[in-house]
């Protein structure tokens, strides 16, 4: 009889026994999914948080303008002192503040793995240092931090001195008027990247590095559109987008550059070229010779700067950073003290440490890291300078004690005795961290200090640094520019991971000192030919937590002559 009904098409199809047992198929599987959440559940109950919408959670908070996201979730989470939760659908992220809880989050090595939103910079950064992990995020770091040993920065200082006079230069044609400082300092960072840690001419690049840093740019506004559309986080209905295709126009540009930096450097390396070669060329006949145009580049290297101790920055210290950075510092062999690309070719060329696609990929992340950061960074320090005047006077007043009337290049010495500069860069890197958050996806429980939390394993930690360096128990006026926030004496009693602009613990940023190094040569050397206004005060600044902290409306600044 039953197989009477299952053969009449009129009465059963096979169509109506898939959609019979679909449902009950889908009950399941989400019994089985809630049933295997279980434990992620039942500690996310206990943890504090402002409340969501059921099954969406927050998720109309993270829609719209990166500004608006931005304001929404620090407005949100401001009633929370120690760490707040949001449900974006099924993910649980979990926003954490206290230095107690971010110290032992980002010192840990269990804790190393990044969130699952880092996938989408894989088309572009592939398995670079920035999100591979394991073994292999392991072995290549090992490589590559030792290439940003101080006496390895130091060579480089010849570079920044002619580079930022350069831009000293390219700003002339700005005098008197209103613009945006960003693309200035873009393009600038990009370019000494390329002669310093990748080792090749600016004049290798057939277009400024303005078009690789408006590419990266546009790279990021659609990889932070993707980490808040909850349709575009879907591979699938992604390549179906408009933003596929300019992802992949995007791309082209942005390793069109990469590949074109290995390819140069190759064949320099080939005819036994060594260093940058913004300061050797190969000639016409493929021999190496020095370019005379870079022999009167600056001062030479003094022994000051080619000493072979081991010696930090103040801000090292000041800032209490400590990392597997400064361990490599104790045990720097001669091979160790090659520049970046030198040492993966040379590894390359040596065996099986390092191949030509790892390569590519590391030079990618590199670029990437380097780039937007910095010029962040310097393009706050400008706009708060012309913000603050009195302050950007007391800058001036250190550069006068130092330089006197002379223009000549700054010196490593130089840069140790900014410690005024120093103090508001590290008070704009604390109000402007140019990494807002950095996220980490747990593969094991992790128990915190404040308040005996546990976070569960599958939730992504957010360490906001945005509102960890304003926590009102730490500072006493949070949201005030003061670099002497900086001095020694307010820095004492104040716990290590209360600043982390630069991360910590194993996977802190590699290029630090680099950063710290050429930001002081660059922005001391932009402030000695001239003085910045700002026409907008702070509390004008749209900021806009995007993959790297912005301001939406662009850093607009005023210049003028500053009579040595
Ligand atoms: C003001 C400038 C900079 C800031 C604020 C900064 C900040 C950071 C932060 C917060 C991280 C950790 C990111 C995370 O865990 O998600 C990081 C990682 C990294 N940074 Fe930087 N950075 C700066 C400049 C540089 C420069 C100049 C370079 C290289 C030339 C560089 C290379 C890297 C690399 C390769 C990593 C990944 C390290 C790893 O995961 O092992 N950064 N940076």
């Amino acid at each position: 009889m039953a197989l009477d009904l299952l053969k009449d098409p009129n009465i059963i199809s096979p169509s109506s026994v898939f959609y019979f047992l679909l449902f009950p198929s889908i009950l399941l599987w989400f019994m089985y999914w809630r049933l295997s959440r279980r434990h992620l559940y039942e500690l996310a109950a206990k943890l504090p948080g402002p409340k969501g919408l059921p099954i969406i959670g927050h998720l109309f908070d993270f829609v719209g303008p990166a500004a608006c996201v931005y304001k929404t979730v620090v407005r949100k989470s401001a009633e929370f002192p120690y760490l707040a939760k949001l449900w974006i659908g099924p993910k649980l992220l979990v926003f954490i503040y206290d230095p107690r809880d971010v110290e032992l989050l980002l010192s840990s090595q269990v804790y190393i793995d990044k969130a699952s939103e880092y996938r989408f910079f894989k088309p572009w950064l592939g398995d670079g240092l920035l999100i591979s992990t394991g073994q292999k995020w392991r072995s290549h770091r090992k490589l590559i931090a030792p290439t940003f040993h101080l006496n390895v920065l130091k060579s480089f200082i010849n570079l920044f001195n002619e580079n930022s006079k350069n831009v000293v230069r390219k700003l002339e044609t700005e005098i008197g008027k209103t613009f945006d400082c960003h693309d200035y300092m873009s393009e600038a960072t990009v370019e000494i990247l390329l002669e310093t840690v990748m080792g090749v001419s600016r004049k290798t690049q057939d277009k400024s590095g303005f078009e690789y840093a408006l590419a990266v740019m546009k790279m990021c506004d659609i990889l932070h559109l993707r980490h808040r559309s909850i349709f575009l986080r879907n591979e699938f209905i992604f390549t179906l987008s408009k933003y596929y295709k300019e992802q992949g126009r995007l791309l082209n540009i942005i390793h069109g550059l990469t590949k074109k930096v290995i390819k140069s450097k190759k064949q320099a390396f080939a005819k036994g070229a060594r260093g940058s070669l913004a300061e050797h060329e190969l000639n016409e006949n493929g021999e190496l010779v020095v370019n005379n145009a870079n022999e009167n580049k600056g001062q030479s290297h003094t022994d000051d700067e080619l000493t072979t101790a081991v010696e930090g920055l103040p801000f090292e210290h000041s800032s209490g950073l400590l990392d597997d950075l400064n361990i490599e510092d104790n045990c720097v062999g001669e091979k160790k003290r090659l520049a970046f690309l030198d040492l993966m070719l040379e590894s390359a060329q040596n065996g099986a440490l390092i191949t030509d696609t790892e390569i590519k990929e590391q030079v990618d992340t590199i670029m990437f890291e380097g780039h937007d950061t910095t010029a962040a960074c310097s393009s706050f320090f400008l706009s708060l300078m012309g913000i603050h005047q009195h302050i950007q006077e007391k800058v001036v007043t250190e550069l006068n004690e130092i330089f006197g009337n002379s223009d000549r290049p700054v010196t490593f010495q130089d840069t140790l005795e900014m410690k005024y500069l120093e103090r508001c860069l590290m008070e704009t890197l604390r109000l402007y961290p140019p990494v807002p958050v950095i996220a980490r996806e747990l593969q094991e429980d992790l128990k915190l200090i404040s308040n005996n939390y546990i976070i569960p394993k599958g939730a992504t930690v957010t360490v906001t640094t945005v509102k960890l360096h304003r926590n009102p128990l730490i500072y006493e006026n949070p949201n005030v520019f003061d670099p002497d926030n900086f001095l020694p004496e307010r820095q004492v009693n104040r716990h290590y991971y209360a600043f982390i602009p630069f991360s910590a613990g194993p996977r802190s940023c590699v290029g630090w000192k680099y950063a710290m190094l050429k930001l002081k040569i660059l922005l001391s050397t932009i402030l000695r030919n001239y003085r910045v206004y700002s026409d907008l005060k702070e509390s004008d600044f749209k900021l806009q937590a995007d993959i790297i902290l912005k301001r939406e409306e662009g850093f607009r600044i005023r210049l003028e002559r500053r009579m040595l």
